[in-house]
């Protein structure tokens, strides 16, 4: 889905979103999703109510398709979805309320020129007035030492920033869901750190894709998907150092394979 059919499918939407705690969880029933000409999911049922989901594993095993399943970026071919107590493919259009989606790539995320006008969206779409939309994203913005940047037109911004913003503009209108596809992946660290608090302290579900294990050691649940397949699912203590010994394998007969 391209800017401009985004922005289209979000003016469309309908309803405001529940408070945080209000709804929640999601489940997946039998779910069949071909990307391209591949199958990827093919059956997965995953019932996911925990307050902190990770998604780890390789490059194009599933982590970003299965979130962008979850808003209604895409829709599987078979089976059923429900999320936050709405089933997927009826309320299609309502998902984007009910899921706060942070995009990997900041450009499929930004709508707007600049960072005021980039925040307040979803919060007028709740039906706030302009004017405090745009008051609330000022205090946002901040609240998290970026005071000013209001009028900064988000096309100047670095990578990180822009990573910021978007963050932000997920955050703002407070859905009761957050998926998260690397999302803190250019941001310093001093942000970073300070993000994770403020992350680890709200209140909504949130599911995150990150390659970077050590964002997801006090998460609730994680799982470890390959070739669209759940290998692993359970608490990071579990889960993570198997994952993490699986990935040194992969590298170091990788490294094996490229020797003269
Ligand atoms: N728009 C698309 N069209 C066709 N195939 C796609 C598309 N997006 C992803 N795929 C394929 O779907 C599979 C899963 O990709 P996905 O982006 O979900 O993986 P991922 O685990 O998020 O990877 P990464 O860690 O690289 O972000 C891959 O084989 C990928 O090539």
């Amino acid at each position: 889905m391209g800017r401009h059919e985004a922005l289209s499918d979000m003016m469309q939407r309908s309803g405001p979103a529940p408070a945080p705690g209000e709804a929640g969880g999601i489940v997946l029933s039998d779910v069949w999703l071909d990307r391209g000409q591949t199958p990827l999911f093919r059956g997965l049922s995953l019932t996911l109510t925990e307050r902190r989901i990770g998604l780890v594993g390789a490059n194009g095993s599933g982590k970003s398709s299965l979130l962008r399943l979850l808003n209604g970026l895409i829709t599987p071919a078979r089976g059923d979805i429900t999320v936050a107590d709405l089933d997927a493919r009826k309320h299609r259009r309502d998902l984007p309320g009910r899921v706060g989606f942070v995009f990997q790539n900041v450009e499929h995320q930004i709508l707007f020129p600049t960072v005021r006008e980039e925040i307040a969206f979803g919060l007028a779409e709740q039906g706030l007035a302009r004017a405090e939309a745009r008051a609330q994203a000022d205090a946002l913005l901040a609240a998290h030492g970026c005071a000013g940047w209001g009028e900064r037109a988000v096309e100047e911004l670095s990578e990180g920033q822009k990573q910021l913003v978007c963050i932000l503009a997920a955050i703002a209108p407070a859905p009761p869901i957050l998926a998260m596809d690397e999302p803190l992946a250019s941001l310093d660290l001093a942000t970073r750190l300070a993000l994770l608090a403020r992350l680890a302290r709200l209140p909504q579900q949130i599911l995150m894709a990150s390659h970077d294990l050590d964002l997801l050691a006090d998460f609730d649940r994680i799982l470890w998907l390959e070739a669209g397949i759940v290998v692993a699912d359970g608490t990071p203590a579990d889960v993570l150092p198997r994952y993490r010994a699986h990935e040194m394998a992969r590298a170091a007969a990788a490294a094996e394979a490229a020797l003269p």
